[in-house]
This record gives C-alpha cells, structure tokens and sequence, in this order.
C-alpha cells in the first residue's frame, strides 16, 4: 500500500448482507422455539405414569435420542449463518512488481495410474504461468511414488514452458492451463486483435504441446515395460532435482530468461517409516524450499488443481498487503472448484454448501477453514518464527531438527547459496536430500506441533484449526471466475470412498486432543470453535441418528407402535414445523447460491446416502485407529475419466458399481422404508383412526422412499451396467 498514488485507496473489501444475515438469526430463532417444544414433548412422556403409557419405552428413547443428537449439530452450525461475507479485491491498487513478496508452489502427487502425468504436468504448466514476477516465483513438486515418469515428465514440462509462458504472457492469455486452453472453444475470448502471428504462433504452439503430450505417453508405455527396478513407491532414496535446460535454440531472445524456478522433489520412503501421506510430503516440501528459495508465502494445489486463473497471486497478496490484517493473517483461501460437473450433479460433486454457505460464514468469524489446496499461506503461520522468540540452538535443533541450513533460513537475511552461474550450489542439494529424509523428523517437533499437523487424515482441516487457535486468521474470496479448477469425484464409488477418508478425518480431530469443543473454548471465540465441532461431528452426529430415524419409526409402524403426536395434537404441528423449516432452510441456501431447486433434491439425496454408508464407516474408521485396531490410509481419488461414468453422471443417473458395503446399507433401508410404507397404507385401509396415529411414521417412510427413488429404479427398474446387482 505504499505506492503513492493508491494509499488512500483499499486493496479489498468485506460485504456483509444484511439481509441474509436478518433471515438467517430470524429462522434460528423460530427453529430453537420449535426444538425446545419437541423436547418439552419428549421430556413429559417420560414423566408421565407407566401404565398411561402406550407406547414401549426403548424405540421412544432412540428416536428422542437421534432427535437430541440432530438438533445438537444443528446448534453447532449456527455459527456459519450468523456473519456470513464476501470479498472483493482490487489487485491493481497493488505497488509495483519489485515490491511483491515471493511465492513457492507445492504440488503433490503420488501415483501415475490415478493421477496421470499429463494432468499433473498441466497444473505445473498453470502454476509456472502466473501472472507474477518469474524470478520470485518457485515451483515444488513433490512426487510421493519416486517415479522416473514424473521427473522425465517435469523435464518435458519445463522446455514447453519456454514457449508457452512467453505466448501466454505475449498475449495475455487468461487460461493458462494448455489443456484447458486448446480445448476451450472461448480460447481467444481476451485477444483483442486475433491478428494472424497470432493465430500462427498459437498453432504453432499447439503443435509443440501436442508433441509434448505424446512424449508423455510414450514414456508411460516405455515405462510400463521397462519395470522400476530395485525401487518401489513405497521404498526409495529422496532425489531433488533442479529443473533447468538453457539451450535457446529457436527462442526469442526476450523469451530467454524469465522462467521460475521448478524443482522435483520426491522424499526417502521405507517401508519401516511411517509417512504420514500428504502431510508428511508437504512438510518436507517445507524444509526443502526453505533452503532453496524460501519465500515467505507459499501457494498450495493439489495436482488436479490447475490455476484456471493467472491473477489468483495478485489477489492473494490484497490481504496480505493490508497493514493491518497483514501481521495476523495466515493465509488466503479460495474455494475449490471444479471443471467436470455435470448441470445435474447428483452427487453434489461441486460441494456446493461447504464452499457457498460454510466458508463465508466461518470469513465472517475468524476465517476458513484450511481446504487442502487453492490457498496462500504465510511460510511463519506454518513453520513459526523461532528467531524473533530467541530461542537458542539446541532447542531449536530438538524442534525442527538437526539442519544447520534450515534454522539459518528463519534469518530474515537469508539468501540461498548460489554458486558463479547463479546456479544453487550442490552442497544445498545434498543439504536438501538430507531433509527429505526419512528419519529426519525423529525426535522433533514435525507433525506435532510444526507445519502440517499428523494427528487426522484431514491434516488441512486439523493444522488449520490450530492455527486459528493460535490466534492466526484467514480470508476466504471467491471471485466470479474461478481462480482453480480441480477434477472431482463424479461416480458413486469414488464418492463414498473419499467421504469415508474425509469422514474418518474430521472424526480423528473429533476424538483427538484437538476436539475443538474442548480444545477451542480458551483459545478461540464461541461461534468459530461451534463451527469446528460441527465439521468434525457430523459424519457421527448425523450417521447414528440417520440410520436410527430410518429403521425404528419404520418397524413401529409397521408393529403399530405410534412414536409422533396424533394429528390432532398441537405438537404434530411443532414436529411438521420443525421438518418443513429445516428443509425450507436449507432451499433458501441453495436459491440464494443461485442453484436451481433440482439442486436442493441432490443434496438432501445424496447427504441422506452418505450418511448411512460412508459417513458411518469413516467414523467407524476414525474409532478404530483411535484404539489401534487399525491403520490409517489414504486411498487416493481416481483422477481418470471413464467414459461410461461420464456419461451416467451426466445423465443423472447414478452408478451403483461400488462395493457391498456401501450398497448393502443402501439396500437394505430402502427395503425396510417401503415395507413399513406399504404396510402402513394397507393397515390405514383396514383401520379406523390408524392413520391420525400413524401420520407421521407414514409420511416418514413416504418421503425417505420418494427422496431415493433413484435407488429402487437402480434395483428394479434399471438395464444397464450401473443398476444395483440383484
Ligand atoms: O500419500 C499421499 C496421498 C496423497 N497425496 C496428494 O494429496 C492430494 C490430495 O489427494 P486426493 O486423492 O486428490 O484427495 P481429495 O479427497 O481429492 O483431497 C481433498 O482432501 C484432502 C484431505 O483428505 C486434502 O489434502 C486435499 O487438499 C483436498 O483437496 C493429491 O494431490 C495427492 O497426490 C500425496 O501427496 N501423498
Ligand atoms: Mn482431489
């Protein structure tokens, strides 16, 4: 904000809709009333004498049980709708280009099969091309699997870059993604003048990316054959290398220098060490890049999240340019978008909910929570800044370890070595290679206390919580184009196995020492620590009421066991009210997001599925490896497009090739709901008064039935090769 000219001026703004904001408290208001009367009527039964009572006290108790537990989880979300905001920045107000601090990128990847390389190399390409000064922007890659493949793929990489970056910035191209770019058909929708050099140089260079792309293949099948040799993806020496090919040939000369630094990183793996999946890849990331180029802010995308968007740096910096939010801030979130939804979408792929509603009502807070990619994070948020606490040596080698290079790198003074061709010299290699050991992090603080955190799966969810607690805060903007764009999970199977992975994480932190409900209180405000237990609570806090409210109401009604007021009864309107208000609710969220009301059908759909089957098992999960009756794992998302998925995704059908555990939860409730349904019908025939009794089990097993259609058509109905197996 020192430029002269634009010091009056903000580099962002906070919008707060008061509107929103007047609906939202109004309803939590109304909705409390109601809960409280529904517990009134709950409580009084029990009091009331037991040969009055008709109904068994054991199916009265689970479902008053579920209820408690559901409008306990509601209460803790009410912290996302109190503030909810939104931000606009203005990068251009930024200083001047020497003024801007430097940024590393880390990217990870682990497995060419499921996240293949051409992919990965894209989101390199897009993070390389950044609208920002190149020499004060680094490009990590962290390959997990130690493949040859990746490091063969980031050479190719790189001497594409050196015609791709110089047309992109030539003519400011704003998809800066390769493959999105050719394939886009508004490719050209920012040049103004489609002069012909620069329709030649652009087929010229879609030429060069084709042949790219092919080289890419080739060396998949040559790699395929040829076999790794002694090492393994779970067993390998670190290796870091430097990307770097100067020879010009065919370049222009004002195209020759101005490329970033890109290095691959992938660390030492044995099968005696635990890695602790992306967190321990990033933290070596940490320690490597403090060596080599140590900028104090670091961007972090996952290899399927290209930068769909060259200025996402410049917004970024807004904030962290803002003196007073600057010294608090740790990093800047954008939402995670992606590039495969279908206009259906009944998976809920976009997540739209967590991204829409969540995160701008936690900004209203203290901020975001950490979403794994697509954020700017202050490198002294995630690594501390031991030197200004003067702490002395020792102390400092027993928290980050035994590198003198790397406790040199909190000076603010330090400059990575360089050697005479301003090459960085070999000895910070080896330096690196040590780092990204596997035993370097015996014995310290790494996963503890410092950089990603190693107590959840969901280490962004975790390490963000912390640093909140720690006092730090976030900014989450979510501009109309989107900064990233990621592949999702578009297909049942993938779907559930990622949401027990996210399920297990969250529940992890739930039952950790981090349980924000004690952990949050003395460290962080009310609202904001609500939030966090409602995020890691809710894979068990709507799994166990799920599948109570699916099966108990259902087998008393078809016993003739009444669990809900008479229709007559006042308190059959305060139960109607609370179902109609939840999910009026919920529609208002979904219209307001400017998502269609098909929209609100998916998600409710799909959260009543997930929680039966995958929500559950991930709780499960979290559970067991809190007693050590289990590992934890980290199966990672397929990011290979199936063509036969694609296409019953995109004619919103669901693809029931999953696995039984998944499908036999599925089945077996929506079984149980059609015969209480049918049983209830039939008995409201033969019997007088049945049906004021039992309204409410009816309509019950009426709207579970009628909300999942899609999975009797999937076990009766359906041909093709997505139906349920009979
Ligand atoms: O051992 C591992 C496992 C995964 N990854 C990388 O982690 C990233 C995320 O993995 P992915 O399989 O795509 O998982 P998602 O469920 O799609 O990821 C979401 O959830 C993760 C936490 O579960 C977060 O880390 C991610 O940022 C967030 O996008 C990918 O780039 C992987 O290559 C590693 O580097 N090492
Ligand atoms: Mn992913």
């Amino acid at each position: 904000m020192a430029s002269s000219s634009s010091s009056s001026l903000p580099l962002h703004l906070c919008h707060v809709n008061l509107f929103t904001v007047i609906i939202n408290r109004l309803h939590a208001l109304l909705h409390s009333i109601a809960i409280a009367f529904l517990i009134y009527y709950r409580v009084s039964f029990l009091f009331q004498e037991t040969q009055i009572r008709t109904t068994p006290i054991i199916p009265w108790l689970l479902v008053f049980a579920s209820e408690l537990l559901l409008s306990f989880i509601w209460l803790l979300g009410r912290g996302y709708v109190w503030r909810p905001v939104s931000r606009t920045v203005f990068p251009e107000r930024l200083p001047s280009d020497e003024k801007l601090p430097a940024i590393d990128v880390f990217i990870c990847t682990t497995d060419p099969d499921k996240e293949p390389t051409v992919g990965v190399m894209n989101t390199l390409l897009s993070a390389m091309a950044l609208d920002y000064p190149p020499d004060k922007l680094h490009v990590y890659l962290s390959d997990d699997g130690g493949y040859d493949l990746t490091l063969r793929g980031m050479k190719e990489a790189w001497k594409f870059a050196r015609w791709w970056l110089p047309f992109c910035r030539r003519y400011e191209i704003k998809t800066r993604c390769p493959e999105a770019y050719f394939s886009r058909i508004d490719q050209d929708e920012h040049v103004d003048s489609r002069t012909s050099e620069f329709m030649a140089e652009k087929q010229e260079i879609k030429e060069k990316y084709e042949l790219f792309k092919e080289r890419l293949m080739r060396d998949r099948e040559n790699s395929k054959l040829g076999g790794r040799g002694v090492y393994t993806a779970r067993d390998h020496p670190s290796c870091i290398e430097i990307i770097q090919d100067y020879s010009t040939e065919g370049l222009m000369e004002e195209d020759q220098s101005k490329m970033p630094l890109l290095v691959y990183v992938s660390r030492e793996k044995s099968s005696s060490h635990v890695h602790h999946f992306k967190a321990g890849a990033v933290n070596v990331l940490l320690r490597v890049s403090a060596v080599l180029s140590n900028s104090p802010y670091i961007l972090m995308l996952d290899c399927d999240m290209y930068c769909n968007d060259p200025t996402s740096a410049r917004q970024a910096m807004c904030f962290h340019f803002d003196p007073q939010m600057s010294p608090s801030l740790a990093f800047v979130q954008f939402p995670q978008t992606f590039h495969d939804i279908s206009k259906n979408d009944i998976y809920d792929s976009e997540v739209r909910s967590t991204f829409t509603i969540l995160w701008s009502g936690l900004d209203g807070l203290k901020g975001p929570v950490l979403s794994g990619t697509n954020f700017y994070i202050k490198r002294e948020a995630i690594c501390g800044n031991p030197i200004q606490k003067g702490i002395d040596i020792r102390e400092l080698k027993n928290c980050y370890g035994p590198s003198n290079e790397f406790i040199k790198s909190f000076r603010q003074d330090y400059k990575p070595d360089i050697n005479n061709n301003g090459e960085l010299s070999n000895m910070l290699l080896e330096e690196a290679k040590v780092l990204a050991s596997c035993s370097y992090e015996d014995h310290t603080k790494w996963g503890k206390e410092v950089g990603f955190l190693y107590d959840a799966v969901a280490e962004d969810f975790l390490t963000g919580f912390t640093l909140q607690c720690k006092g730090w805060i976030s900014v989450y903007v979510a501009p109309s184009r989107p900064q990233f764009l990621g592949t999702s999970t578009t297909n049942l199977n993938d779907l559930l196995v990622q949401g027990v992975r996210w399920g297990s994480g969250l529940v992890d932190v739930a039952i950790s020492r981090f349980c924000p409900l004690l952990y949050g209180p003395t460290r962080t405000s009310f609202l904001h620590y609500m939030c966090y237990a409602e995020l890691s609570l809710f894979p068990l806090l709507y799994s166990l009421p799920l599948w109570c409210l699916a099966t108990i109401p259902q087998l008393c009604l078809l016993n003739g066991i009444s669990l809900y007021p008479k229709v007559s009864n006042p308190y059959f309107g305060v139960f109607l009210f609370i179902f109609m208000s939840s999910l009026s609710k919920h529609l208002h969220e979904v219209l307001i997001t400017g998502r269609p009301v098909r929209k609100w059908m998916n998600e409710h759909r799909i959260w009543m599925m997930k929680s039966v089957t995958c929500h559950l098992y991930g709780s499960l999960d979290s559970i067991l490896k809190k007693f050590g009756l289990r590992e934890a794992s980290f199966l990672t998302t397929n990011k290979v497009a199936d063509d036969e998925q694609i296409k019953l995704y995109q004619e919103g059908k669901f693809d029931f090739r999953t696995s039984n555990t998944f499908l036999v939860p599925l089945v077996t409730l929506m079984l149980v709901n059609m015969a209480s349904f049918v049983g209830g019908v039939a008995r409201i025939i033969v019997m007088e008064n049945y049906c004021k009794m039992m309204f409410g089990q009816i309509l019950l097993s009426f709207y579970i039935v009628a909300m999942n259609y899609g999975i009797i058509e999937g076990m009766m109905i359906r041909k093709d090769k997505g139906r349920i197996p009979s």
